[in-house]
């Protein structure tokens, strides 16, 4: 079901990326980055002590100079080139998407007839008609009609999917392709607020913000080098102190070998591959702190139909209860039908045809529509004669039959348990106070829950299956998916409070839905994702959209956003203790240059102290480019506990960052030692 993109790095993308790490040299720019600006300016620093010897004291060693000044730059450049890499898919997604995003001509209904006007120029709240063949000219919801429409274009899924009024199947995209039949969409977003233009904004990465963790982790970088910074500047005096001579060059190259360039130069890319990596699994996310929200999720909300089942509930039978007759229950069912544009509503007249059943369709128009609500779990017809015939949840019903002072029939109970325990759902029928049986409407649940559900058991999350459905339906489809606990008789607002009761309690709440009902409760997740398929107030509400209306595509985010954290940890720890050890490489080197009796101190045996500084100053930034396949595809993750990730992360990352300067040094000081 989730589908990987397809992500090759063409040459052209590679191309784009090396102009812009010039491009982004710009200290303008440079400067939202402090550790690497910093870089910048030492490099500046010895270019003006190299155009101007002496300015900056003695400089005996010109090529010396100019070796740093060229490892410094290469140092931003690989720094930059990250950065341009990540972000270099997301501009060609965005490319692809502006092509889709073409002017169409779209039937607008003016009064009474249809005008043809550009689809640039729709507002929210027009009419429009989209015939088969036609190109759907904006985002909006259908009112009128069914349809199969060819969504290709934006989710990469070439099976047509069926679309219609009412209910949550009912809002379609802007430039996706009717393939057949003909419906009319009200539209909901004025020019430029469109779904598409949300993505190419998005893929573009142009309104990227740093998320909290982010900003955090840049202000410990940027803390950190200011006190390298003054660490290296006190040097100076207490070396003219003692009369030794500490060349300009030689105190830069030692700054940038304490600051963290390393994690300071990959941070941003590293961000912004994980957002990609989510967008592979065609989920769009509208910020990256969504998705490392998804990293640290303790508990999943889901509804039942249309998430864990396929939300197809399709009327099957029809059970009569007390004195009621199979002809009366069909009469009244497909009354109280007559208006209700629901699938399950219109699942009831479906059924009568199929059976040839008759009911007095004449009465049926001549009544008040009584919509479905989540509130009431109940829809009908008020008729002219004062009669009101309803159909709804089964406890709904029941309370609203006993209002009147009703009977509830005997077997009411038995019918609805047996309905209940094949996992379907139940729906009474009652005209005032009479009860006068069941619809039993099927669902199926989609295949792969279980294994599925065990996946986020071995993650540490708690899954709660949340739905209007009976406590018994619920049980029944609970246990066939295989999540941990389930809510039954659930309202919208039921869904909100326990969101708000597991974030009372310090957890960090994802949520799925599709439906009008699940917008406040996936607004009041952490993690709000939307299927596509689903209402466009859920997808505005929610902070993630997943184009292949899969629900379980959550545990493929949370494993990104899990990744994208332990991502960014590795690499820290990684880049400090490398930092560590370039100190005990050029420290002593450096003294070495003015007390020989220093050379006790090189343990590494370094052919020179010059060497020894450019040796460190090189592999400072070979190990960004070296780095950049594990930022951009992320460190490896398995389903286990966070304790035994992070020890085990600390013990490669750590020890690893410790060992390998001293060898990468050595290895390159056997090279330069030959030219110096
Ligand atoms: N068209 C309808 N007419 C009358 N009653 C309905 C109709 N559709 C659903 N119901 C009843 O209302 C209940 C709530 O429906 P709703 O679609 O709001 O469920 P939900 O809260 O989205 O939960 P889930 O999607 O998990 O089942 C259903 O379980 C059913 O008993
Ligand atoms: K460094
Ligand atoms: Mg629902």
């Amino acid at each position: 079901m989730s589908t990987q993109r397809k992500s090759i790095l063409s040459g052209r993308m590679v191309q784009r990326a090396i102009l812009d790490s010039f491009r982004k040299l710009n200290p303008v720019m440079m400067i939202k980055n402090p550790v690497m600006f910093v870089v910048e300016l030492g490099a500046m620093l010895v270019l003006l002590q190299m155009l101007l010897p002496g300015i900056l004291g003695r400089s005996s060693h010109t090529g010396f100079n100019i070796a740093v000044f060229v490892i410094l730059l290469i140092t931003i450049l690989f720094a930059n080139f990250a950065e341009a890499l990540a972000e270099g898919r997301g501009k060609a997604q965005a490319d692809h998407l502006k092509k889709t995003k073409q002017q169409v001509m779209a039937n607008k209904r003016v009064g009474g007839g249809l005008r043809s006007v550009p689809s640039t120029e729709l507002r929210k709240e027009d009419i429009v008609v989209v015939s088969q063949g036609e190109m759907i000219p904006g985002d909006g919801e259908i009112i009128e009609g069914l349809a199969s429409v060819d969504e290709s274009a934006i989710t990469g899924e070439s099976a047509p999917v069926i679309k219609e009024a009412g209910g949550d199947f009912c809002s379609v995209t802007g430039g996706t392709l009717v393939v057949s039949d003909s419906i009319v969409v009200r539209i909901t977003n004025d020019p430029g607020e469109s779904f598409i233009d949300r993505m190419i904004s998005l893929v573009k990465g142009a309104k990227r913000q740093r998320t909290p963790n982010e900003i955090a982790l840049g202000t410990l970088l940027a803390v950190l080098t200011v006190i390298f910074l003054i660490v290296v500047f006190t040097l100076k005096p207490i070396a003219d102190y003692l009369n030794i001579e500490l060349e300009t060059a030689v105190l830069i190259s030692l700054l940038v070998c304490l600051i963290p360039t390393t994690i300071g130069g990959l941070l941003s890319a590293i961000g912004i591959a994980g957002m990609d990596r989510v967008t592979q699994y065609n989920v769009l996310a509208m910020s990256g702190k969504a998705v490392e929200a998804a990293g640290d999720v303790n508990t999943m909300i889901l509804d039942k139909t249309g998430t864990i089942t396929y939300g197809n509930r399709m009327a099957a039978e029809l059970l009569p209860v007390g004195a009621g007759t199979e002809a009366e229950l069909a009469n009244w069912a497909a009354i109280s039908s007559q208006f209700d544009e629901t699938p399950e509503g219109r699942s009831v007249l479906a059924l009568l045809r199929e059976r040839g059943l008759i009911y007095d369709e004449l009465l049926a128009r001549s009544g008040d529509s009584i919509e479905f609500k989540a509130e009431t779990r109940m829809s009908g017809v008020d008729l002219p004669d004062g009669r009101r015939v309803r159909k709804g949840a089964v406890d709904a019903i029941r309370r609203w039959v006993a209002e009147q002072s009703g009977q509830i029939p005997d077997d009411l109970e038995a019918v609805t348990h047996r309905v209940a325990v094949a996992g379907g759902t139940p729906l009474a029928v009652a005209v005032d106070a009479v009860i006068y049986g069941v619809i039993y409407l099927k669902d199926t649940v989609k295949p792969g829950m279980k294994e599925r559900f065990e996946q986020l058991r071995k993650m540490g999350i708690r899954t709660i299956m949340c739905t209007g459905d009976n406590p018994l339906t619920a049980a029944t489809i609970a246990q066939e998916a295989g999540v941990d606990d389930y809510i039954a008789e659930c309202k919208p607002e039921d869904k909100i409070d326990v969101i708000r009761r597991e974030q009372a309690a310090g957890k960090l709440v994802a949520m799925t839905g599709d439906g009008t009902n699940d917008a406040p409760a996936l607004a009041q997740a952490d993690v709000g994702l939307a299927m596509n398929s689903g209402t466009v107030s859920a997808k505005e509400a929610a902070n993630m959209v997943d184009l292949d209306s899969d629900p379980s595509k959550l545990i493929e985010v949370v494993g990104i956003g899990k990744q994208l954290l332990m991502t960014r940890g590795a690499l820290t720890t990684f880049s400090i203790a490398n930092d560590i050890a370039k100190y005990f490489a050029i420290l002593p080197a450096m003294f070495m240059l003015a007390i020989p009796q220093m050379s006790v101190l090189n343990v590494m045996k370094l052919g020179s102290p010059l060497s020894a500084v450019l040796s460190a100053l090189i592999f400072n930034a070979v190990i960004i480019p070296l780095l950049i396949p594990i930022a951009m595809r992320g460190v490896k993750y398995r389903p286990m506990s966070s304790q035994r990730l992070l020890s085990r992360n600390l013990l490669i990352y750590g020890l690893g960052g410790v060992v390998a300067p001293f060898i990468g040094i050595k290895l390159i000081d056997l090279f330069v030692h030959l030219w110096i």
